[in-house]
């Protein structure tokens, strides 16, 4: 247990052994950057772990090829530095590929290349993307801005086919940029992406810029495919396939280089990009497995900065080759390495990557001898000519300049296979060393002072100042020339009648002493002036200083009123924001307001049109059912008439009757006739009518009757039964319904008159009206029980017809009241004596009631609001 522990700790602690040479002080080891590319996927599992900014371990998976034979190891690597996934493009630039380009710049040169497996984010680093472009893109913008004032006119300096270049005047140079410009009329192709905003990056300038050189870039675009190097700029069909391969020679320098090769002069950054995305589009990309657009060769995009110093005025380029300074990045993405069987490529892709691990093993084998030579102090054979692109590089590794690679790694475990591979190659690249660049400054050789550029320039602004108009009054010193005069004569002794030569040079030396004190007065005099000037000057200072404070004070002060007003401004701004806010916030609760009004003022007016449409028919319907109740009403009148005729009538004949009976014309013969007579004096208008004994219809005759004649029947009734229910007469004859209005406990009457109703509905008291109003009863009898003033029980009735009314109630028009009266047996006596007294005035009256034993039922028969009282 315990040894499988301490073996794992082992095995992660174990670092490749780096040599332990001890670096001399002109030598510097390649130096090797690690950066990681972000997962794809989020199932993706990582291989890789960062420890360190300059540390990463690599931990085999399970599935890994390498896992059983490598005994399950973990190795830590470690490199310059270490960038996470989440690296900026700018940091990677600033960290690995922005000291290259201030050894550009000072002449150094430099080589960058990018390394890894396939899709693990070279052509990223290298290259970019739109809007977040790579190394390549910034070193062009950087360079350009540093030299941007410097540069030399186009075609001054001149490629001259074997990797140096030659100076031309300007007048030459001119000649060949109005040719161009002629070609240049004749059409030329943009080629630049437009995508593409690099040149509006914010970039800052590389210090170190020798401001008294003239500077010229040259690019170059090659790539290595299949082992052959194709040059990407020239003119030709936009295909590379079609392109003829390039040799690579030794220039006179001893410095590898395409034979060939076009080399674009480029006078700015737009113009560096069109060159690159020519190129770019030429490049040998296809779709693998792995990676969408994978770089299927080896591409070198060089960068040869052209510098020349002015000469002692600071305006032209010195004429002379050996002054030239050229110095050049070289910018390699190399193509993936990748294991055919993971990639399942077949035909043309397997032979590309078949090529490409060719030459990546190469270049692995000629580090390793490289270092070997340089640990061991061997001088075994390097085998830069197996590839192409080593011996292009060979240069940069047996020459001069900085070397550095950044490994591109993709974290996850299916790569790790390929990517311990890349990390083994990069461990022995860092081994290897390369002589550091000596840089030798040719203007101090060749005796030219420092700043005759920028000198020059002043004196052409001051002498353009010269010819303004404001400048005419400007006082200048156009006195002694400071020279001590001319050259000394010449002081060769070749005879010995030299005697005059000491002459003529003592007389020299007499000349220049004087002149020396001509010059000395003048400048003591100038002196004294410059001081009093400098005096006034100071004085005029501190005047413009104190001045200045006050203004500064002053301007403090406003600027502090201008921040306050500023701040009013916001706020009443922001105040001004939100009323506006509110007011239309109201402005549309105002309109949702009106629109309601209107709303509801349309829905009232047609409520009001609809109330004025119903009361218009409900007018209409009532004044009907008025007509009607009139037409009713005379009905009414002219049937109460008819009655009261009819009434008047039987009176009449009951008269007649009655004065028959008392002049004994007319025998009772039963009760039954008698209940018959009974039968027609109870006849009331609610009641059909009973026939009469037929001698009784017969016109009475006209004979005045007596007042003894009409008692005489009156005692002759005596005894007839009064409480005959066959005799009982019935209200609801009429067959309509009736509401009898009665209270609960009526003293029962028991007699033939009292009333029978049937087919009533009885209440006892009103409490709605829809007690009327909602009943099908088309009569209404009210019915009430008192004593009289004699003591006597008395029974009213009072009758009337239910009509409804239009506003959906009901009217009772009373016609007729009944009135029953029932005496006291007791009380008879009395009553006689008191009848006696009447029988003057009305002795029909009360002589049946004399002879009545039981209190006989007064049959009061009224119409309308005539009360009819039953002559009994
Ligand atoms: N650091 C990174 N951040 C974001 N995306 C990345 C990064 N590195 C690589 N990629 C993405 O991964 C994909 C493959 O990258 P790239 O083409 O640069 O790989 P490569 O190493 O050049 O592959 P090949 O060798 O096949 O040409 C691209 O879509 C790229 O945008």
């Amino acid at each position: 247990m315990k040894s499988a522990k301490s073996k794992q700790r082992l095995n992660e602690m174990r670092t490749p052994a780096r040599s332990k040479q001890n670096l001399q002080g002109d030598r510097d080891p390649v130096q090797v950057f690690c950066r990681l590319r972000p997962m794809q996927r989020d199932t993706d599992i990582s291989c890789m772990k960062i420890i360190s900014p300059t540390t990463v371990l690599l931990t085999p998976p399970s599935t890994a090829l390498s896992y059983r034979n490598e005994n399950n190891k973990t190795m830590k690597y470690t490199f310059k530095e270490v960038f996470p996934p989440e690296t900026a493009q700018q940091e990677v630039f600033d960290k690995v590929a922005y000291p290259l380009v201030e050894g550009l710049i000072k002449g150094k040169s430099g080589l960058l290349f990018t390394y890894g497996v396939t899709g693990s984010g070279k052509t990223f680093t290298m290259t970019g993307e739109p809007q977040n472009c790579g190394i390549l893109p910034r070193c062009l913008n950087i360079i350009f801005k540093t030299i941007n004032d410097y540069q030399a006119h186009k075609y001054v300096f001149k490629p001259d086919k074997m990797n140096m270049f030659e100076i031309q005047t300007e007048v030459e140079a001119m000649l060949e940029r109005q040719q161009e410009l002629h070609k240049f009329k004749m059409g030329k192709k943009n080629n630049s992406n437009p995508d593409l905003a690099m040149a509006s990056m914010e970039v800052t300038k590389v210090e170190g810029l020798n401001e008294d050189n003239q500077y010229a870039v040259f690019v170059s675009y090659v790539e290595v495919y299949n082992n052959s190097v194709f040059d990407l700029l020239e003119d030709g069909p936009p295909v590379s396939k079609n392109l003829p391969a390039k040799i690579i020679r030794e220039d006179a320098a001893h410095n590898m280089y395409v034979h060939g090769v076009t080399e674009i002069e480029i006078k700015s950054a737009e113009e560096a990009f069109d060159a690159f995305y020519l190129g770019l589009k030429r490049k040998r990309m296809a779709h693998t497995t792995l990676n969408a657009e994978s770089s299927r060769s080896h591409s070198v995009f060089t960068i040869r900065l052209v510098q020349a110093p002015v000469d002692e005025v600071g305006e032209a380029v010195i004429q002379n080759k050996k002054c030239l300074t050229i110095s050049q990045i070289s910018l390699v993405d190399l193509a993936g390495s990748e294991r055919t069987n993971r990639t399942k490529n077949t035909g043309q892709r397997l032979r590309e990557a078949g090529n490409i691990n060719k030459s990546l093993m190469t270049l692995r084998t000629c580090l390793e001898v490289l270092r070997e030579n340089q640990t061991n102090n061997t001088n075994n054979m390097v085998p830069y000519r197996e590839s192409k692109i080593t011996h292009l590089f060979k240069n940069f590794f047996e020459g001069e300049g900085q070397v550095r690679m950044i490994v591109c790694a993709n974290p996850r475990a299916e790569d790790y296979d390929e990517t311990l591979q890349v990390m083994r190659f990069a461990e022995m690249a860092a081994e290897v060393e390369v002589v550091k660049a000596q840089v030798n400054d040719i203007a101090a050789s060749m005796g030219l002072v420092s700043g005759r550029r920028k000198a020059n320039r002043l004196f052409a602004a001051a002498r353009d100042n010269l010819a303004r108009p404001d400048a005419k009054d400007l006082e200048l010193d156009l006195g002694l020339v400071y020279s001590l005069g001319p050259d000394f004569p010449s002081l060769e002794l070749n005879s010995s009648q030299a005697s005059h030569i000491i002459k003529e040079l003592m007389a020299h030396l007499e000349m220049r002493l004087n002149r020396r004190e001509t010059l000395k007065r003048s400048k003591a005099l100038k002196d004294e002036r410059f001081r009093a000037q400098l005096i006034e000057m100071e004085k005029e200072s501190l005047e413009v200083r104190s001045e200045n404070s006050a203004l500064r004070g002053q301007l403090a002060a406003s600027e502090r009123r201008i921040r306050a007003l500023e701040d009013r401004l916001t706020a009443t701004e922001n105040e001004s924001t939100s009323n506006k806010r509110k007011l239309n916030e109201l402005t549309e609760y105002t309109t949702t307001l009106k629109r309601d009004l209107q709303e509801k003022e349309l829905q009232l007016s047609q409520n009001k049109l609809e109330r004025e449409k119903m009361k218009r028919i409900l007018e209409r319907k009532y004044n009907h059912k008025i007509a009607a109740e009139h037409e009713k009403a005379k009905e009414i009148n002219s049937e109460k008439e008819k009655l009261r005729n009819a009434i008047e009538d039987k009176e009449n004949r009951l008269r007649i009757i009655a004065e028959a009976l008392d002049r004994g014309d007319v025998e009772p013969k039963s009760t039954g006739d008698f209940a018959a007579q009974t039968s027609v004096r109870d006849y009331t208008p609610g009641s059909t009518p009973r026939a009469l004994p037929a001698h009784l219809l017969t016109p009475f005759s006209s004979a005045p009757q007596t007042r003894e004649t009409r008692d005489t029947p009156a005692s002759s009734r005596r005894g007839v039964a009064i409480a005959n229910p066959r005799h009982r007469r019935s209200l609801s004859a009429d067959g309509k319904g009736w509401i009898e209005h009665a209270p609960n406990k009526l003293v029962p009457m028991g007699t033939v008159m009292k009333p029978s109703i049937t087919n009533s509905k009885h209440v006892n008291k009103l409490t709605t009206i829809k007690d009327i109003a909602n009943s099908k009863a088309s009569k209404y009898c009210l019915i009430s029980q008192e004593q009289d003033t004699d003591g006597e029980l008395e029974t009213k009735l009072y009758k009337g017809d239910v009509v409804p009314t239009c506003g959906g109630g009901a009217q009772v028009i009373f016609n007729d009241v009944e009135m029953l009266k029932q005496f006291s047996p007791n009380r008879e006596s009395q009553r006689e004596s008191q009848r006696e007294t009447n029988r003057s005035g009305c002795a029909r009256h009360s002589g049946k009631r004399r002879e009545t034993t039981h209190s006989p039922p007064q049959t009061p028969s009224n119409t309308s609001k005539k009360q009819r009282v039953d002559e009994d």
